[in-house]
């Protein structure tokens, strides 16, 4: 079998995280692992873990360390036969340390976007709570204003991602990225990516993942998830 390929992508809130790792499944087949998505999964279906995390996230803080690796670990160590890309995992320097004893990662994609860029983004930004679908008024917005495409439900605004609450959540996400990013980099990992697109980084984020990933992975992966 062909060695399995392990990524994870890293940004502050509004950088295209999500936008881009659909993009990574799709062309590459690599499963995307969104931490978020899992949360809400987890909270949907009030699992142990859904409950204790649900009070965090309401109150627009942080889940516990133990918590998220007592749900992500699993999840990533059950991927025995899929290369994948973890989105919004680890977050802070602690849940990085278990991660990297868990696996071993072959690169780190991190996005560094203007804050002013990501104001303007995550001003526009809107979501389909049951999904986590998400939306931009400018960028990619639904068929129907409002509207969610798939379920015709209607969309939503994060407090969060308002104005008012915004800077303080970039500022403490700088705070806490900073060791994580700074792990990586020293492991040889990490590759930072500049600019205020999303359609200007993808070009070189694709043309790093086709060096990096197996040639006969994308095909063979994509033969199994469709
Ligand atoms: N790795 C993590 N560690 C701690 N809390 C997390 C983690 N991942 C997600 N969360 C919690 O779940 C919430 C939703 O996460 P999600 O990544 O979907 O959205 P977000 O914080 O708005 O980030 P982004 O805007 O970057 O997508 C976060 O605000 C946080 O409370
Ligand atoms: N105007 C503009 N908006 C963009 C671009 N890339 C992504 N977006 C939108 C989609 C979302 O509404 C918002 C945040 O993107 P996201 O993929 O949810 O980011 P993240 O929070 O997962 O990191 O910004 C982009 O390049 N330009």
């Amino acid at each position: 079998m062909s060695k399995l390929f392990r990524a994870v992508i890293l940004g502050p809130p509004g950088s295209g995280k999500g936008t881009i790792s659909e993009r990574v499944a799709s062309s590459f087949g690599l499963k995307h692992l969104s931490s978020g998505d899992f949360l809400r999964e987890n909270i949907a279906a009030k699992t142990e873990a859904g409950v204790l995390a649900e009070t965090y996230i309401e109150n627009g803080a942080l889940v516990p360390d133990h918590v998220m690796t007592r749900l992500m670990l699993p999840r990533v160590e059950e991927m025995t036969r899929h290369s994948w890309l973890l989105d919004g995992f680890p977050r802070t320097l602690a849940q990085a340390k278990a991660l990297n004893s868990t696996c071993e990662l072959d690169i780190v994609i991190s996005l560094n976007i203007p804050l002013e860029t990501l104001k303007e983004r995550l001003r526009h930004r809107w979501i389909h709570p049951a999904s986590g679908r998400v939306y931009n008024m400018c960028f990619n917005p639904p068929r129907v204003q409002g509207m969610d495409d798939i379920s015709g439900e209607p969309l939503i605004q994060h407090e969060d991602d308002k104005p008012e609450a915004l800077v303080a959540r970039l500022r403490h996400y700088k705070d806490v990225a900073k060791p994580v990013i700074d792990l990586y980099r020293a492991k040889g990992i990490l590759h930072m990516f500049s600019d205020t697109e999303t359609d200007r980084i993808w070009p070189y984020i694709s043309s790093l993942l086709s060096t990096k990933i197996p040639t006969d992975l994308g095909d063979a992966q994509r033969a199994t998830t469709h």
